[in-house]
């Protein structure tokens, strides 16, 4: 097929809104996907700064009608505030490209912004050529007058600051170093001992375990005068606007999925596909069986397409393991058994094995070596799944009928996962259909991609598509660890109107930050690996059922996990790799952990140095959206929404 055939079939057929189950209409399809996506409201060149310095705490102009900050128009316009948001500019974007394998050779479609061409969409060769991006400049940390004047420990003296909405100060004076600073104790905490009871270390030289209860009280107090602010669960981005990826044409009845199974969705208060789902269902369900590798935003439904597919699939006769989920995280195993068990609710032959340390289901005791499990589903990491499958003998690869790589990108390319996942899908029975899900893909990875898996329909977002516009992305700048526990503080009293995922790089530093908000009387737990598996079960559960607020955390809940009422992700520290590169698909699936399924949601990025910023605007050109700057003060002001 030439690439004019296929610009004019995809501009009539989206035109049509055909959406046949066919090669052409799969096509249309994709098309109609990719004018769904958000429109873009990035420019570059706009919003790099040429000065090699830090930039000062620059304001914009009144933004005319911010409607959508749940914050009101404190928040978005005047000096006063220090903060607005850029206005938006409505392209069209398409945010797609996709391809698909014939005879071995693989056809690539870029869909791309309708004004480079005569068509809604282009026709390019190859989708790896990705825009060239401007070179990252090098900024200096400059702190603002503003800044230097700031108290180093503003948790003594909350009210102090001339925007706070903190209690009054106390009489009763903070023990404090030689520096002015609070007593600190360098004593690490046992992790047994319960949070509230340890001393906070988050900063080894200001640690305030004498702190009187001001902070407390002023946090309440934050609460109490933003009982108006919105519940965030109020805010749901519309489905019915055909540039969301929500959106779509079919109705699940039109996706020929059993009659147990839409009772089982509806059950669960789905009632239209999102167009992953539209898109790569009827893909998944064709006979022969396809392989697919796709990519779909943070939050917009990529476990129930791999999910009803799998339950489409599994024959009630055999029982014996039929279907392979493998996933990063024990957390995002048991995550997605209990969405499959939902949807299977009305499909009693349906069981799920998980294989994971500590299994929920199975101990190590009953497991019968070389017998196999009579679960047609097995979820599971893969070092657990690698030991049914070898030493155990309990899968057999080869009569697998699926297999599920989900948060592909990074299982097929973090170290330690590699050799694993890879090893076992080389021993899949070549009939094994592969479907492999991730919201990212690097270039490398997605060529790995393609050589593991044969023949494969490849659905890939644009990676200006990538980071969704329902999810607004903030930074504030912080001078020191001080400042960046009082941002915490001022996010936490103003902000938090669900709940709240707190990031650190470090699990020490989650302990500290957990234990010093806990000490504050916050309602906080810290998820890291430091914690045994029922911990981490059980801190889980508790954040799912509300108990507490504020996850704080670091990369091991950064994918996947799905919790309806967070609102607000916080990068207490900036994502980078091993080697101190920012780490791009580690930020947009942090990010993504809120703002789930075109709800609103708010990012915070604490940025407390060079290398902080610097990472901060590689992130923000890497996926053309603008990280707009906050100040401190800014966020102690915010209003109620006025919409
Ligand atoms: N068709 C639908 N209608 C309504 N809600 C849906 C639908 N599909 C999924 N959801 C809900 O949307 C939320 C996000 O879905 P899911 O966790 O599958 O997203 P995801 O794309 O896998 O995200 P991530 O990339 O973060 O793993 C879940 O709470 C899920 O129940």
């Amino acid at each position: 097929m030439t690439s004019a055939t296929i610009n004019d079939n995809l501009t009539q057929l989206a035109q049509n809104q055909s959406f046949a189950v066919s090669e052409a209409g799969l096509t249309a399809q994709l098309a109609s996907l990719a004018t769904a996506s958000e429109p873009n409201n990035f420019s570059s060149n706009s919003q790099q700064s040429p000065v090699a310095t830090f930039p000062q705490r620059t304001v914009s102009g009144p933004s005319s009608n911010n409607t959508e900050s749940p914050f009101g128009n404190a928040f978005t316009s005047g000096q006063a505030q220090g903060f607005s948001f850029k206005n938006t500019s409505s392209t069209e974007h398409s945010g797609y490209n996709f391809s698909t394998a014939s005879s071995g050779n693989v056809q690539k479609f870029s869909f791309t912004n309708s004004s480079l061409g005569d068509g809604p969409f282009t026709f390019n060769e190859s989708p790896a050529n990705a825009p060239a991006h401007q070179p990252i400049p090098s900024f200096t940390f400059t702190p603002t007058k503003q800044h230097q004047d700031m108290p180093n420990n503003k948790l003594q003296t909350p009210s102090s600051h001339q925007n706070s909405r903190q209690g009054p100060p106390t009489n009763e004076a903070p023990r404090m170093t030689q520096n002015n600073m609070p007593a600190v104790s360098r004593k690490p905490p046992s992790p047994t001992t319960p949070i509230a009871q340890q001393p906070s270390f988050l900063n080894q030289e200001q640690e305030a375990p004498d702190l009187p209860m001001s902070l407390a009280d002023a946090s309440k107090l934050g609460k109490m005068l933003n009982t108006t602010l919105r519940d965030s669960s109020a805010l749901v981005v519309d489905r019915n606007d055909p540039k969301s990826p929500l959106y779509s044409l079919k109705s699940f009845e039109e996706l020929d999925l059993k009659s147990e199974l839409l009772k089982g969705i509806y059950s669960m208060g789905f009632q239209t596909p999102s167009r992953i789902q539209e898109i790569t269902l009827p893909q998944l369900l064709s006979n022969p069986p396809r392989n697919l590798i796709a990519q779909s935003q943070s939050g917009t439904g990529k476990t129930a397409a791999f999910s009803l597919a799998i339950l489409s699939r599994i024959d009630p006769s055999m029982s014996i393991p039929q279907a392979l989920i493998l996933s990063p995280t024990f957390e995002l195993a048991l995550q997605i058994g209990s969405v499959i068990e939902r949807m299977a609710q009305y499909l009693p032959y349906i069981s799920i094995a998980y294989a994971v340390r500590s299994s929920p289901t199975l101990s190590s005791t009953n497991l019968v070596r070389g017998q196999l499990l009579p679960q047609p589903i097995v979820i599971g990491t893969p070092g657990t799944v690698e030991d049914w499958c070898r030493r155990r003998r309990i899968i057999d690869l080869s009569k697998l009928r699926m297999c599920c790589v989900d948060e592909a990108d990074v299982m097929i390319a973090t170290e330690g996962f590699q050799q694993t996942c890879v090893g076992l899908v080389k021993g899949l029975n070549p009939a094994c259909q592969m479907m492999l899900f991730s919201a990212t893909y690097s270039d490398e990875v997605m060529t790995f991609a393609r050589e593991i898996v044969t023949q494969p329909i490849v659905l890939r977002l644009k990676r200006e598509k990538q980071a969704l516009n329902n999810i607004r992305q903030l930074f504030i700048r912080c001078d020191n660890p001080e400042q960046k526990f009082y941002a915490i503080e001022q996010i936490y009293s103003h902000l938090v109107l669900g709940q709240a995922m707190f990031f650190c790089r470090t699990k020490a530093t989650a302990r500290a930050l957990a234990i010093r908000m806990s000490n504050e009387q916050h309602s906080v737990r810290e998820l890291t690996a430091a914690l045994d598996i029922e911990q981490r079960a059980s801190v889980i559960r508790q954040f799912r059922e509300r108990v507490f607020n504020v996850l704080i955390s670091t990369n091991v809940t950064a994918r996947g996990i799905d919790i309806d009422d967070v609102s607000l992700v916080v990068n207490y520290d900036m994502p980078v790799t091993m080697g101190g590169k920012p780490d791009f698909e580690t930020y947009l699936h942090r990010i993504g952990r809120c703002g789930r399924f075109g709800k609103l949601g708010y990012t915070f990025n604490l940025i407390s140095s060079d290398q902080d910023f610097n990472t901060m605007k590689a992130i923000e050109e890497y996926f053309h959206h603008p990280i707009n700057e906050i100040t401190i003060e800014a966020i102690g002001n915010l209003e109620p929404d006025q919409t």
